[in-house]
């Protein structure tokens, strides 16, 4: 499994685009500084947002809106991006605990799929635009319609 370097950079795209958390909130228990300086008041509420920092073009280019596995990923091996750029998982000490098992549950499912079927949207894809249901973890909104055959 880790020698599958494009399924890797996949997974990594497809949530940097569509971040199951949305967005996490932390309050600050004491005065604090962030790293950049910014001073932050005991009792502030710090909101970090993956997907618009997964979609800004200061961290991943002018093409930022495309869905481009490629960009993971360095002469065909995947490589990390900063966590603190990528905070899909949280950074730093409270990183998820989960993280190794959930990429690899995500890449034991979408293998097993991939493998059998074959997927399709059910409209053309100038007419699907996937849009995220508010709330703390991602759904789409009305779901997103595919055809599914096996291969
Ligand atoms: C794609 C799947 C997952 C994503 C995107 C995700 C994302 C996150 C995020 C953003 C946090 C930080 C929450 C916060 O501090 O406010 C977190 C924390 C955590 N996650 Fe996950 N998670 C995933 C799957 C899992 C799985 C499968 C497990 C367990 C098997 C897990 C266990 C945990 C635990 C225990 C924490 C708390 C860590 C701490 O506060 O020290 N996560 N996760």
């Amino acid at each position: 499994m880790s020698e599958l370097h494009y399924l890797q950079a996949t997974v990594h795209e497809s949530m940097r685009l569509y971040p199951p958390v949305q967005h996490d909130s932390k309050f600050c228990l004491n005065d604090d500084v962030l790293p950049d300086k910014t001073f932050v008041k005991s009792g502030t509420r710090v909101t970090y947002h993956p997907y618009a920092m997964g979609r800004m073009a200061e961290i991943w280019g002018l093409d930022c809106l495309e869905f481009k596995p490629e960009r993971w990923l360095k002469d065909g091996v995947f490589f990390q991006a900063d966590p603190y750029n990528y905070p899909v998982f949280q950074a730093g000490l409270r990183v998820c605990m989960g993280k190794e098992m959930a990429l690899m549950e995500l890449k034991c499912v979408a293998l097993s799929l991939v493998r059998r079927f074959h997927f399709d949207l059910a409209l053309p894809s100038h007419e699907v635009t996937p849009r995220f249901s508010p709330g703390l973890t991602a759904a789409f909104s009305g779901g997103l319609p595919v055809l599914v055959r096996k291969i």
